[in-house]
């Protein structure tokens, strides 16, 4: 996706939470001091396949078993699950909230790591990211995309890997792990998740596909733009 179709978007998300724009585009020049241009033929894997977006819910062990998807983008967490049950991981999407030394094995073996900079992560970007070896390193960033630093849309770790997928020419998507209505999270994150369901709705859309995961919610969920 073109930022000029994400940024309404972003607009609204950052009007929503108060998050600030500059404080984005901050984290986002110090990510692009940090890294250097990645290959995006590292993410052709993805190409013309089923890819499982994984996210961090309650029923991401469970429904892996079930999954039929060929390749495995893990938002966050989720990959620390997919790691616990031998399921290999094809691109990690991380905003490095959670576990660091996950980023730096994946991207020690070669797997593209998808490492997202915003106004409230910029000290986790410096810490983690001068420790990452170069290649497999993709920066992106939610504002407007400078130099190497990408922006494919999206909001959460989990959202933001459905569009990476989109952008990398996923064939279909389907969404292991995922729990909207999740009675074990906090306010913040209930009110990122509706965000993400939003989100998926919109890729959804504009993919012309449907995403089984929104079953039941998509009477609920404010369409976008
Ligand atoms: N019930 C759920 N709880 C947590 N994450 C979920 C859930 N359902 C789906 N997800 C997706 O899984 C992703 C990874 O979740 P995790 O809790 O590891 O992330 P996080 O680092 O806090 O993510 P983010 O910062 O993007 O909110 C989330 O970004 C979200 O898109
Ligand atoms: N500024 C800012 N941006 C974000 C944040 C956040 O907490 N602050 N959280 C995100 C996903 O959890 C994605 N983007």
């Amino acid at each position: 996706m073109e930022f000029e179709t994400f940024e309404p978007v972003y607009e609204s998300i950052l009007a929503d939470f108060g998050f600030d724009r500059a404080s984005d585009e901050r984290a986002r020049d110090v990510l692009a001091e940090l890294t250097t241009p990645f290959n995006e033929s590292r993410l052709s894997v993805l190409d013309g396949e089923h890819v499982a977006i994984c996210g961090a819910g309650p029923t991401l062990a469970a429904d892996l078993d079930a999954s039929d998807a060929d390749r495995v983008v893990a938002a966050s967490s989720a990959a620390a699950v997919c790691r616990d049950r031998d399921v290999p991981v094809d691109v990690y999407i991380t905003d490095l909230d959670g576990e660091p030394e996950l980023a730096g094995d994946l991207a020690a073996a070669g797997t593209p790591v998808a490492v997202h900079a915003h106004g409230d992560n910029v000290e986790r970007v410096r810490s983690v990211v001068p420790q990452l070896p170069d290649g497999p390193v993709l920066p992106t960033t939610q504002a407007a995309p400078v130099a190497h630093v990408r922006n494919f849309g999206g909001f959460t770790d989990g959202d933001r890997a459905a569009f990476l997928a989109d952008h990398a020419g996923a064939a279909r998507l389907s969404f292991p792990g995922w729990t909207f209505e999740d009675p074990d999270v906090g306010p913040m994150k209930r009110r990122k998740l509706r965000w993400a369901a939003r989100l998926l709705g919109w890729l959804e859309r504009l993919r012309d596909e449907r995403f089984v995961v929104l079953d039941g919610l998509r009477d609920d969920i404010e369409p976008l733009p």
